[in-house]
């Protein structure tokens, strides 16, 4: 399967196993999505707002002082022309009102009147200026952030209708995996285990070290067990290692033992071909998936951006993230048939990415010095000057806006 074809296939099945919708407080909300358009409850502003501090004033000055305007209460209406009442940035202009006169801009007199030039502009904030109560201001499926909270917070909404953070979990597989201390006797460091719930938490998803297993013993069922176990309670299980057909990679028999159905079973792309999805049905009729990221480092990585977070988009009723262009400023190599994924860093100056150096698919030195993947089409080279599409690594994965 294509690159392009198995991203789209992982983001529609994850749409189609969409979370459940909850109301939560806006304190609650950050990193969900909405799961309604956002719209304010009433006009916004909701009334004629002062601008400025100084006087509302009705008709042609001088003015007499008939009271005053604070912001938080309702103003009492100017009753004739020549009068005016102080007022405070934020109050409500008094009805009758037809012109605010900026305090520096004014004086006052020893008989209370007061005087001054009158601006040409409104200085005051329009009912509706900003939006009109019912109007749609962000679509459902958009992602959740502190601005998004304080635009619901000024739109008068307590709580926001949110898709549930997808539940992960992560299995690691491999016997040769040390958990702690240096590599050495023929055994390496689990990399992958410390690393992809944070990962995840980054594409929104809820995970904690109980939900964390590994590594888990190198038979079929031990890997049944696990399984079984991690989709009770996840509607994510990632899987590492495993993926391919050696003597001892169970995943693929673990997954026919569960009754799993693909998404994706391997794709053209390098490195990570092995990358899988799976998916099972929850005893509650709910689908549960599995993604298998292929043993390697690098490549669990790949496929961590390739297929998880297009899944992942889906599962909350995001849209399928949109690649960003960068333009290469040295030659990528090509890989032949298949997509090649090369880890740059971009620089934010002009736009232009480098590929990095130690990007073997069992290194992560290249990738801790990179900002993303670009992507280089099957059958093409990446040519100094060429825009192709990166995938960011997250946070800065393509937002919907
Ligand atoms: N005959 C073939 N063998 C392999 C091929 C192939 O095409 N034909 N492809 C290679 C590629 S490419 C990949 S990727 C791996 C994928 O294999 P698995 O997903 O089954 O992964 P493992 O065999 O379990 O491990 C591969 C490699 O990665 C190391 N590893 C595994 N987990 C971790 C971890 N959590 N932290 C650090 N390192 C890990 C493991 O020790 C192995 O060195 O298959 C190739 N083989
Ligand atoms: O596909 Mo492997 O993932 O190249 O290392």
């Amino acid at each position: 399967m294509s690159w392009p074809e198995a991203r789209r296939r992982a983001h529609e099945a994850g749409a189609a196993a969409a979370l459940p919708v909850a109301e939560v407080p806006l304190e609650s909300a950050d990193g969900r999505t909405l799961a309604r358009p956002l719209a304010p409850l009433t006009d916004l502003p909701a009334f004629r707002t002062s601008s400025v501090d100084g006087w509302a004033v009705r008709g042609p000055g001088p003015w007499r002082i008939v009271g005053r305007a604070l912001a938080g209460a309702v103003s009492a209406p100017l009753p004739e022309a020549g009068t005016a009442v102080e007022i405070a940035t934020g109050a409500m202009l008094p009805d009758g009102a037809d012109a605010v006169l900026r305090v520096e801009e004014s004086t006052r007199s020893a008989d209370g009147l007061v005087e001054g030039r009158l601006r040409g502009t409104p200085e005051w904030r329009s009912p509706g200026e900003e939006a009109r109560a019912g109007e749609e201001l962000l679509p459902a499926g958009t992602p959740v952030d502190p601005a998004v909270i304080g635009l619901a917070a000024s739109c008068g909404h307590d709580r926001l209708a949110v898709r549930r953070a997808p539940r992960a979990a992560l299995l690691v597989f491999g016997d040769e995996l040390l958990t702690a201390g240096p590599p050495g006797d023929g055994r390496v460091r689990d990399a992958l285990g410390p690393a992809v719930p944070a990962w995840l938490r980054r594409y929104g998803c809820d995970i904690g070290p109980a939900d964390f297993t590994g590594p888990v013993a190198d038979t079929l069922p031990a890997h049944v067990d696990a399984l079984r176990a991690a989709l009770a309670g996840a509607d994510l299980v990632c899987t590492t290692g495993g993926t391919m057909h050696g003597p001892v990679d169970h995943l693929h028999p673990a997954l026919d033992a569960l009754g799993a159905e693909y998404v994706v079973n391997t794709v053209a792309v390098r490195p990570g071909f092995p990358m899988l999805v799976a998916r099972v049905s929850g005893a509650d009729g709910r689908a549960r998936f599995v993604a298998g990221l292929p043993g390697n480092p690098q490549s669990a990585i790949v496929a961590l951006v390739s297929l998880v977070a297009p899944l992942l988009a889906g599962l909350q009723g995001r849209a399928q993230p949109e690649l960003p262009a960068v333009t290469l400023a040295e030659p990528v190599p090509g890989r032949g048939e298949s997509t090649h994924l090369a880890l740059v860093r971009v620089d934010p100056r002009d736009n232009t990415a480098r590929p990095v150096r130690h990007v073997g698919s069992a290194m992560l030195r290249g990738l801790a010095l990179a900002d993303g993947f670009a992507v280089i089409a099957p059958g093409a080279e990446g040519a100094p000057g060429d825009a192709v599409p990166l995938v960011p690594l997250p946070p800065r994965q393509g937002v919907v806006r």
